[in-house]
């Protein structure tokens, strides 16, 4: 059987500025319909790799093909307006001098009528053919998002690089417009390459994340395995807040004062660090007594003192001073929990949300 190749795939991109890979040893393949999401902080990259495959920067070396044909190694080049890739980032820069139905028919050859059933189809799918004789300076922002979307998809892309294309928007609008987004883009069944450094942004839009880090892909999969099997404490400290508790590996086993963790494979006096989220802190309300027993899945109970608690609006941030080595230790606790400062409390883990690697 042959298998139908993936719509966009790069193999082992290399870029160099100076004497720094800025972009190193990058593979990544997409299938249509489907979105991946190049998630890192800044400087790591992002914007260069989706350079490369727009074809407005070089590569120093690797490949680049679409629906299995090659458009860009280091000799053969397609020029960019043949890519057939639609672009969109932060500044969409709308033509300001254009009616909304010319900016949307911009980049589009053939037929009048062909034209205008094209421009009212995507604004009819983004809720805009309202809009169509409008100039652009007169529609808000999230609706200027949302015409640079259907202006893009216009020639029928078959892939789309996004790079942070909602960041200018505010907070309220964008979960909307990310979803709006999400769902043209899939029934158009592009490939979509998207770059962000939020990883709620990834978590939210993508099917498969890649984790870039220094120029290179250090991790990639689905948001769900990203998060429950971080590659190490940056990633997971990268999606969220995190504890570290930092131990030493007798072998296998490694003593904590939140009872033993299971270390297989650690060499005997290795530094350990044992990373929690947060929510994965459990408190025993029973402020007087000697802590709870300990069980399989929560270790032993470890005792702190609150130093302070905030109420962040769905849950309280409560943090601890812990008695066996003054260490701070967070726990997020549902609704409203505001202890008082000093108050003692025994905490627990839960090891399976827990993540040990070599320190
Ligand atoms: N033309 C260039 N010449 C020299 N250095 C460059 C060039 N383009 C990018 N860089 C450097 O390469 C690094 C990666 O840049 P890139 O824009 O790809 O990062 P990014 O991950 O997209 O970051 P951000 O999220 O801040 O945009 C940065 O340190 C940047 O200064």
């Amino acid at each position: 059987m042959t298998q139908t190749p993936p719509r966009l795939e790069i193999r082992n991109l290399r870029r160099r500025f100076g004497d720094r890979d800025v972009v190193n040893d990058v593979s990544l393949s997409i299938q249509p319909g489907h979105v991946t999401c190049l998630l890192g902080p800044s400087g790591c990259g992002k914007s260069t790799t989706l350079r490369m495959i727009a074809g407005v920067e070089m590569q120093d070396s690797g490949e680049i093909y679409v629906d299995g044909n090659l458009i860009c190694d280091t000799v053969f080049r397609i020029p960019p307006e043949r890519r057939q890739i639609g672009l969109m980032f932060q500044d969409f820069a709308l033509f300001p001098h254009m009616s909304v139905g010319d900016n949307v028919a911009f980049g589009l050859k053939g037929r009048r009528d062909e034209k205008r059933a094209r421009v009212e189809h995507l604004l009819s799918k983004v809720g805009l053919q309202w809009a169509i004789d409008d100039y652009p300076h007169v529609l808000s922002g999230g609706e200027q998002q949302r015409i640079a979307l259907a202006r893009a998809l216009a020639p029928r892309p078959r892939i789309m690089l996004m790079d942070e294309p909602f960041s200018g928007l505010d907070n309220r609008l964008r979960d909307g417009i990310r979803d709006e987004t999400l769902a043209v883009l899939k029934e158009e069944d592009t490939a979509v390459l998207l770059v962000t450094h939020e990883p709620e942004e990834a978590m939210r839009m993508a099917d498969e994340i890649a984790l870039m880090r220094d120029g290179r892909i250090v991790q990639q999969g689905a948001p769900y395995n990203i998060y429950n099997a971080p590659f190490d404490k940056e990633a997971v400290g990268f999606f969220s807040d995190i504890n570290v508790i930092k131990a030493t590996s007798n072998g296998a086993l490694t003593e904590t004062p939140f009872g033993p963790f299971l270390t297989p494979g650690f060499d005997d006096g290795a530094e350990v660090e044992i990373i929690v989220r947060p929510q994965h802190v459990k408190l025993d309300f029973d402020r007087n007594g000697h802590g709870p027993s300990p069980t399989p899945s929560r270790g032993e109970a470890a005792r702190g003192f609150v130093t302070r608690a905030r109420f962040m609006g769905n849950e309280s941030l409560v943090e601890f001073r812990m008695e066996h080595d003054g260490s701070i230790l967070k726990t997020t606790v549902p609704n409203v929990f505001l202890p008082a400062e000093e108050t003692p409390f025994w905490l627990t883990i839960r090891r399976d949300r827990c993540f040990v690697y070599k320190a």
